[in-house]
C-alpha cells in the first residue's frame, strides 16, 4: 500500500518526497514524519517553536543526520532516494543555506560565491557570469572585492546565499533550496528582497524552496505551504491561512495573536 501511493504520488510531480522518516539520538526522538511531499514551484515554510525539529529534518534530508531505519525511511529528490544520487549531480539538485556557515579564510566575496561553481561544469566565462547573477540577485554585488570575514553577519549570509544560487544554476531538472532562517540577520528590507527572491525562483523558474522561519507574517504573505512541527512530528501542513489560525499558533508558541484583516484581502498577525 505505501509503495502503491508513493509511485502515484511521484508521478504526479513531487520533487522532493519524505515517508517513514523516524530519527532519535539515543533515547530521544528528534523527528517522527509519516509523510510530507513538495512539488516543483512551492515555496514552503518549515514552522514550528524552538526545538521542534526544523533544522534536524533539513539535515535528515541532505543525509547529515541518518534515520534510525535506513531502509524504512525514504527520502526523495526527484524520485531517486537522496542517497542513491550522485554527490556532484545532488550537489546541483539540492542547496542548503545553513543557520550560521562557518570560513575564516580571508577569502574574497567573489572568491566565496565561486565556491558554489565547484559541482559545475562551466567555462571560466560562464562562471563569471553566474557568480556575477548571483552576486545580483542577493545584492552583493558593491562588495565582491571585499575580504569575506570583515563582513557583517547579515552581509555574510547574503554571500552564502548567492553561493547555493550558483550552486544550484546548472540543475537538469527543478532543484531544491533549503533555507535555515535565512531572514534572521537580515534588515528589514533584506528580510522581504530575500523572500521576494526566493519567491521569484519558486514561481518563474519552478524551483521547490523550504524555509525555517520564526514571522509568522512572513510566511502568509510569501508562502504557499506551511509544515508545522511540533516536537518532531508534523501536525499541520497546508495553505498558511489553513494552519495559521489564532488557535493553532496559541497551542503551538503559547500566544494567542489577533489575525487582522487588511484592506487588501490579506491576513496579518498582531
Ligand atoms: N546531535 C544532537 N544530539 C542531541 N540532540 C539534538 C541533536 N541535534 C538536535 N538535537 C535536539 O533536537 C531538538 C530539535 O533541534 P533542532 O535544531 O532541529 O530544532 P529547531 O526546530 O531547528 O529549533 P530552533 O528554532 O531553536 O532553531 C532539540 O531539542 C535539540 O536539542
Amino acid at each position: 500500500m505505501g509503495r502503491d501511493l508513493q509511485t502515484e504520488v511521484s508521478k504526479t510531480g513531487d520533487v522532493l518526497s519524505i515517508q517513514n522518516l523516524s530519527l532519535s539520538v539515543g533515547r530521544k526522538s528528534l523527528l517522527n514524519i509519516d509523510t510530507l511531499f513538495a512539488r516543483s514551484g512551492q515555496l514552503i515554510a518549515l514552522l514550528g517553536a524552538n526545538g521542534a525539529g526544523k533544522s534536524t529534518l533539513f539535515k535528515s534530508i541532505t543525509g547529515e543526520m541518518l534515520p534510525d531505519d535506513v531502509h524504512a525511511s525514504r527520502v526523495e529528490l526527484h524520485g531517486k532516494s537522496v542517497s542513491q544520487w550522485q554527490p556532484q549531480q545532488l550537489a546541483r539538485h539540492l542547496g542548503v543555506l545553513p543557520q550560521a556557515s562557518q570560513l575564516s579564510f580571508p577569502f574574497t566575496v567573489k572568491e566565496v560565491v565561486g565556491l558554489g561553481l565547484i559541482p559545475l561544469t562551466a567555462s571560466r566565462a560562464e562562471g563569471q557570469r553566474l557568480v556575477a547573477d548571483a552576486m545580483r540577485q542577493t545584492d552583493t554585488t558593491q562588495f565582491a572585492d571585499r575580504i569575506y570575514t570583515q563582513l557583517s553577519g547579515g552581509e555574510r549570509q547574503r554571500v552564502h546565499l548567492a553561493r547555493v544560487l550558483v550552486q544550484l544554476s546548472q540543475a537538469d531538472q527543478t532543484p531544491v533550496l533549503l533555507l535555515d532562517e535565512p531572514t534572521s540577520a537580515q534588515d528589514l528590507g533584506q528580510q522581504h528582497h530575500i523572500l521576494k527572491l526566493a519567491e521569484d525562483l519558486c514561481h518563474q523558474k519552478g524551483w521547490t524552496v523550504i524555509a525555517i522561519l520564526h514571522d509568522l507574517n512572513q510566511a502568509m504573505r510569501y508562502c504557499d505551504q506551511v509544515w508545522l512541527l511540533q516536537q518532531g512530528r508534523v501536525i499541520e501542513q497546508g495553505a498558511p491561512n489553513q494552519v495559521l489560525t489564532e488557535s493553532i499558533i496559541e497551542g503551538v508558541w503559547g500566544y494567542r495573536p489577533e489575525l487582522v484583516k487588511r484592506a487588501n484581502g490579506e491576513y496579518v498577525l498582531v
